[in-house]
């Protein structure tokens, strides 16, 4: 059996991995943490995820259970996520991130931590609809070119911190990389005020926040005269779990090094 540990356990995304790694007949739920001062912590975390009392525990802190995992699955804040893989690296432990909002320079020291230590899929969406998408945007922009102006919008629910999403992210850079344009230089995440004509290398990225929407994205490709857009909606977050659970069951035999949702679904050549 392949040892679980789930960070951030008494969270949204923390509560569906329980329960996908709890009903999985190849991994074992080896830990559960939350961070210090979290009202979860000393109480059963299948009672907190709605599974009923299943003897595993919410502990304080990620080196309460870390000698316990064979791979840690994190779905938590962006600079704790970075805590995570240093302690991972020393242990040798396998991770599958999916906590948005990095830092560029955070995503490089993750790189170079699980380049040298320890496997490790990142993605800032695990659900296989979304990575398809990812991929059909790559085909789209590359066949459409720059007679199409490309804009992206996201919805999320309220609570949400980080914006635009990780995976509204990765779509313009999908697109970008594609056309030839480096997103950090093309990406217009706001517009307001007399902003003057389009420019035809831009690549929008807006956002909408509100109550309980899971996930959407729509990317648009606007050409004159006609207009493709291409939408994924969430309207839960099982699929986000069940890929991690997919990418934290590949992960553990993998060599060291940071892989994506793309290597665990087979869909580079796609
Ligand atoms: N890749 C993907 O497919 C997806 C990615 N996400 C991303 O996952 C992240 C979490 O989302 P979501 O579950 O909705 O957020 P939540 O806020 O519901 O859950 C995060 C959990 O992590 C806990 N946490 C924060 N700091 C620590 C720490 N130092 N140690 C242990 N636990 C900690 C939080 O505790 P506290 O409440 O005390 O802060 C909370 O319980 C976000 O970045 C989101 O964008 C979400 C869905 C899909
Ligand atoms: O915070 C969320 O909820 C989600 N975050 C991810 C992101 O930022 O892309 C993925 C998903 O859409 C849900």
């Amino acid at each position: 059996m392949i040892r679980v540990v789930v960070a951030g356990a008494a969270g949204r995304m923390g509560q569906r991995i329980v329960h996908m790694v709890h009903n999985h007949p190849e991994l074992v739920l080896s830990g559960a943490f939350e961070q210090s001062g979290s009202g979860a912590i000393g109480k059963d975390v299948g009672a907190i995820s709605g599974l009923g009392e299943i003897g595993v525990k919410i502990t304080e802190g990620v080196d309460s259970v870390l000698d316990r995992a064979d791979v840690l699955i994190d779905f938590t804040f962006h600079a704790v996520t970075v805590q995570f893989a240093r302690r991972a690296a020393e242990s040798g432990t396998a991770m599958v991130i999916g906590t948005t909002g990095l830092t560029s320079e955070e995503l490089t020291t993750v790189r170079t931590l699980a380049e040298g230590h320890f496997p490790c899929v990142q993605s800032p969406n695990m659900a296989v609809g979304v990575n398809v998408l990812f991929k059909l945007v790559e085909k789209a922009a590359g066949v459409l070119g720059d007679a199409y102006d490309v804009e992206i919008v996201e919805a999320h629910h309220r609570l949400k911190k980080d914006a635009p999403s990780g995976t509204a992210l990765k779509l313009g850079q999908m697109a970008a990389t594609a056309l030839g344009r480096d997103l950090a230089e093309v990406g217009v995440m706001e517009r307001n005020g007399i902003i003057g004509e389009r420019s035809d290398r831009e690549i929008g990225i807006q956002t909408i926040r509100g109550g309980d929407i899971v996930g959407e994205h729509t990317v648009y490709f606007a050409g004159m005269g006609e207009r493709l857009e291409i939408t994924h909606r969430a309207t839960n977050r099982d699929n986000f779990a069940r890929g991690a659970v997919l990418a934290a069951h590949w992960v553990v035999s993998q060599p060291k090094g940071l892989y994506t949702m793309f290597d665990v679904l087979g869909l580079h050549t796609f």
